[in-house]
C-alpha cells in the first residue's frame, strides 16, 4: 500500500492505494484562506499539519494502514514558508495567489537581467523568489532571521521526516532553480539575497528522501521508519495521477486556480507569454503550463457572496441551460492573473449586467469566464508549442459536467471526464510513492485512467458563446490601466 498526501489550497487529501495502484480509501481535510491586505493570499503551515492529521487519522478509519510501504507528497507550488536556525516559522506562509511582490518582480528581473534565461520563466508574483525579495524590502527583520525557505509540501516533509529536501518540479516554480540543468542557481539566488545554504536538498519525484519519524508515525497510527517519496508540485502531481508523462500528453485542472498543462519532448520555455515551463516530477522530463489564478475560487468566491451553496448555483443555472443570449461576461481575475497577462492588479470583473440579470446568469457568466481565461491560456501555449487535440480535467472543478461542457465549447476540442479526477494530485503522490520504493516502474505506475465521459464541443454552445469570447477578449486590454491606477489606491499604508 502507498499513501499520497496533496497540500492542496482548500483542503489536505489523503489517497490510499493498493499493490497494483488501485484507490482503497480518500480523505480531505479543509483548510481556509486568509486575505489580510488586497492581494495578500496566506495560509498557516499549522493548519496544514493539523489537516494532515485529520486526513490521515480519516483514512485509517477506512481502511487498516499498518501495511504501508511509501508515503509521496505533492502540493500548492510556490508558497514560501520561512524557517529560522531552529526551523521555527517566522511567519505565516505567503502563496501562490499572492499578488503584492509584483514591483519585486521587476527589482528581481534587474538585479539579475539573466532571470529568463536561467530559469525559463517570468518573474510573477506568484513565485517564491519575489515573496522573499518582498519580505527583504517590508520585513527586513524577519528576512535577517531566515535560515531556511522551504515551499509548502517540503514543509510537510519536514514535519514528517525531519529532513529538507525538495523535488524538481516544484523547485522549478521558485525562480531559484536553473529549469533546465534541473539544480539551483546561486546567481538567481543571490539577486534575492539568499545563497545554497537557505535551500533545501534537490532530488526528483521519484527519489525517496527520508524517513517517517518514529513519533510522527505513533502520532498518525503508521510504520515508523518508511520512506517518503520527493513527490511533486500539485500540477506534475495531477499529471502522474492521469498518466500525462509522454509528449503531448495534456490536462486541464479547475482547482483553486485553473491549470492547462502539456507534457513536452524537452525544456520549451516561452517567458514572454507569461507561459510556465517547468521539470516534470519525473528524471530528464519538463512541462508546459497556462495558470489562471481564480477557476474553482470563482465559483467558491459567487457561493459565498450570494450565499448559495455552490451545488444549488450549478443546479440552478443547468435548470435554465447552459445556452444564453446576451453579454454578460466575467472576468475572473480575483486574484489578479497569470497567464497570459501577468497583472497582479487586474480585478474579478462582471460586464453587462442588466436589471433582470438573475444568479444563474451570474453563475453561467463565472463557468465561461473561467473557460475564457482558460482558452487564454490554451492559446499562449500553442503559440510556441504543438497544438492541444484534447484534455482531460482534472480538479474539484472537473465533477461538474456542465462546466466540462462549457469548456470543450469554448475550446473547441474534446474535454475527457475519468472517474476521481478530483484527487489527481494525492494518486499522483501515491505513484510516485510506488515508484520511489521500487514497486512499480514509471510506465506501469503513471497509466491512465479509463476515461468515464468524453465532451465533445457542441457546435450550438459554441455558437452562442462566440460574442461573449469576443468581449472577453477586449475587456482587459481595455481595462488594464484603469486596473493599474486603482490598485495604486488600494496598498495598505
Ligand atoms: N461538484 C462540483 N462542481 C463544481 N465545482 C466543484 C464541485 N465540487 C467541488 N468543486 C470546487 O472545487 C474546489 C476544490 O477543488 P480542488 O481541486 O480540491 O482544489 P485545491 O487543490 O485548490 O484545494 C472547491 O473549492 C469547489 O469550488
Ligand atoms: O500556482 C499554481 C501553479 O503555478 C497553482 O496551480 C498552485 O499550485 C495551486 O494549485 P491548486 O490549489 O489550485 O491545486
Amino acid at each position: 500500500m502507498h499513501l499520497g498526501l496533496d497540500l492542496g489550497t482548500s483542503g489536505v487529501k489523503a489517497v490510499l492505494t493498493g499493490a497494483a495502484g488501485e484507490v482503497l480509501a480518500q480523505a480531505t481535510a479543509p483548510l481556509g484562506l486568509s486575505n489580510p491586505h488586497p492581494l495578500w493570499s496566506e495560509q498557516d503551515p499549522g493548519d496544514w499539519w493539523d489537516a494532515t492529521i485529520a486526513a490521515i487519522t480519516a483514512l485509517g478509519r477506512q481502511h487498516d494502514l499498518s501495511g504501508l510501504r511509501c508515503i509521496g507528497i505533492a502540493g500548492q507550488m510556490h508558497g514560501a514558508v520561512l524557517l529560522d536556525a531552529g526551523d521555527q516559522m517566522l511567519r505565516p506562509a505567503i502563496l501562490w495567489n499572492d499578488g503584492r511582490s509584483h514591483a519585486e518582480c521587476r527589482a528581481l528581473e534587474a538585479a539579475e537581467p539573466r532571470s529568463r534565461a536561467i530559469t525559463g520563466n517570468l518573474a510573477m508574483p506568484g513565485f517564491t523568489a519575489p515573496k522573499l525579495l518582498w519580505v527583504r524590502h517590508h520585513e527586513p527583520d524577519i528576512f535577517a532571521r531566515t535560515r531556511r525557505v522551504l515551499l509548502p509540501k517540503d514543509w510537510l516533509r519536514l514535519r514528517l521526516t525531519g529532513e529538507a529536501v525538495s523535488e524538481m518540479s516544484d523547485a522549478a516554480g521558485t525562480l531559484w532553480l536553473d529549469v533546465a540543468a534541473r539544480r539551483w542557481s546561486p546567481a538567481m539566488l543571490a539577486a534575492t539575497g539568499l545563497d545554497l545554504s537557505h535551500m533545501p536538498r534537490l532530488v526528483e519525484g521519484t527519489e525517496v528522501t527520508g524517513r517517517l519519524r518514529a513519533d510522527v508515525a505513533a502520532q498518525l497510527g503508521l510504520p515508523a521508519g518508511i520512506p517518503v517519496a520527493g513527490g511533486a508540485g500539485d500540477n506534475a502531481g495531477g499529471a502522474a495521477g492521469i498518466g500525462c508523462v509522454a509528449p503531448g500528453d495534456a490536462f486541464v485542472s479547475l482547482g483553486t486556480s485553473g491549470v492547462v498543462f502539456v507534457s513536452d519532448k524537452g525544456f520549451l520555455p516561452d517567458p514572454e507569454r507569461a507561459v510556465h515551463a517547468f521539470c516534470h516530477c519525473l528524471p530528464d522530463t519538463w512541462h508546459r503550463m497556462s495558470v489562471i489564478l481564480s477557476a474553482a475560487a470563482s465559483l467558491a468566491w459567487l457561493a459565498r457572496a450570494t450565499a448559495t451553496p455552490e451545488a444549488a448555483l450549478l443546479a440552478e443555472m443547468e435548470g435554465e441551460g447552459l445556452r444564453a443570449e446576451g453579454r454578460l461576461v466575467f472576468l475572473p481575475y480575483l486574484s489578479g492573473e497569470r497567464t497570459p497577462h501577468n497583472d497582479a492588479a487586474a480585478t474579478g470583473t462582471f460586464f453587462g449586467l442588466h436589471g433582470s440579470t438573475s444568479r444563474a446568469d451570474l453563475t453561467r457568466a463565472v463557468l465561461e469566464g473561467v473557460a475564457f481565461a482558460l482558452a487564454d491560456g490554451v492559446e499562449a501555449l500553442e503559440a510556441a508549442g504543438p497544438r492541444i487535440p484534447s484534455l482531460t480535467a482534472i480538479g474539484g472543478g472537473a465533477r461538474s459536467a456542465a462546466w466540462l461542457r462549457i469548456l470543450a465549447a469554448t475550446l473547441g476540442r474534446p474535454i475527457l471526464a475519468t472517474a476521481g479526477a478530483e484527487v489527481g494530485p494525492a494518486l499522483g503522490a501515491a505513484r510516485l510513492a510506488r515508484i520511489a520504493c521500487g514497486d512499480a516502474t514509471v510506465a506501469e505506475a503513471c497509466v491512465k485512467p479509463p476515461v468515464a465521459a468524453c465532451h465533445e464541443p457542441d457546435p450550438a454552445l459554441a455558437a452562442s458563446l462566440l460574442s461573449r469570447r469576443e468581449a472577453h477578449r477586449r475587456l482587459y486590454p481595455a481595462l488594464r490601466d484603469v486596473f493599474a491606477d486603482t490598485a495604486r489606491m488600494e496598498q495598505p499604508t
